[in-house]
């Protein structure tokens, strides 16, 4: 079978939950192929189930049906070859930096290597992720954006198969969030990670990604579109801007989400 280009397959999934309302279908009929190595973007209103879906090839949600493999192997829980970057960066406050991805790396490596190698992957994801300088500090003496890269880092150093991210930059002010795409742009095209990312931003969508999965409004959310962006790497956000194409990716993401899905008013508020 051809792994590489059906590395993560999502087949015929539905999810519901049990709410003391009754069951509430969040996804129905959901289907995605991801190629080993490609950048994915899941957009889509707010609540209509995104993190759901997210969660679900995390291992951290199990569908109610359908099937998801990951690498031929069904997901049947969470795993480190799936690491999750989530928007608030839980780091354990009174770890040091250097001390918080060294417990993720000793999980996974920590039976075969020895302590000074489990170091110099703690030290050699810090790197990655530019904060050599600040493997000593602890999480309330950085900045949010330090803090997230310590999370990205975190997750690197696993070796994931898949980097799977919830809004990483969500909470971030604009120029340090422009300045973390760049700085994963950078990382993606070291690594060749495989890359699944929940996003709201539809500039961040259309600079990151390589194809962009639009989802419909919930209840029983599906996906609506999926747009390929066929903009060379490296990608330059400064030259982008002035690109007929990306202009025309952006346009299309807009007219989805606004004319196509456009939000009923009681939850645009
Ligand atoms: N554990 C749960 N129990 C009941 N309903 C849930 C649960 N988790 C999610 N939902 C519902 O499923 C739907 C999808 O939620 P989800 O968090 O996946 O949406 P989202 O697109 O990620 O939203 P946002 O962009 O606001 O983060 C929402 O209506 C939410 O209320």
């Amino acid at each position: 079978m051809d792994t590489d280009s059906k590395f993560i397959e999502v087949q015929n999934a539905e999810m519901t939950f049990n709410t003391r309302k009754g069951v509430f279908h969040a996804l129905r009929d959901i289907n995605l192929t991801v190629k080993k190595g490609e950048f994915i973007t899941l957009i889509g209103h707010s609540g209509c189930g995104k993190s759901t879906l997210l969660n679900l090839i995390a291992g951290l949600l199990t569908a109610t049906d359908g099937t998801l493999l990951c690498a031929n192997r069904e997901i049947a829980g969470p795993s480190p070859e799936r690491a999750v970057v989530f928007q608030n960066h839980s780091l354990l406050p009174w770890l040091t930096c250097h001390e918080n991805v060294y417990l993720a790396v000793e999980r996974v490596f920590g039976s075969n290597e020895s302590k000074d190698q489990l170091k110099a992957r703690t030290r050699a994801a810090l790197a990655l992720v530019g904060l050599a300088h600040a493997e000593h500090k602890r999480p309330h003496e950085i900045s949010g954006g330090m803090k997230q890269r310590v999370g990205i880092a975190r997750a690197l150093s696993m070796e994931p198969k898949v980097l799977l991210m919830d809004e990483p930059f969500g909470a971030l002010d604009a120029l340090t969030r422009a300045h973390l795409q760049d700085e994963l742009l950078k990382i993606v095209a070291k690594t060749h990670s495989t890359v699944v990312m929940v996003t709201h931003d539809v500039d961040e969508a259309v600079l990151l990604s390589d194809r962009i999965v639009m989802m419909t409004n919930g209840p029983a959310a599906t996906i609506g579109d999926i747009l390929a962006v066929r903009l060379p790497r490296p990608r330059d956000r400064v030259a982008l801007a002035e690109d007929p194409l990306y202009t025309e990716y952006r346009r299309s993401v807009l007219e989805f989400l606004y004319h196509r899905q456009a939000h009923p008013a009681k939850e645009a508020a």
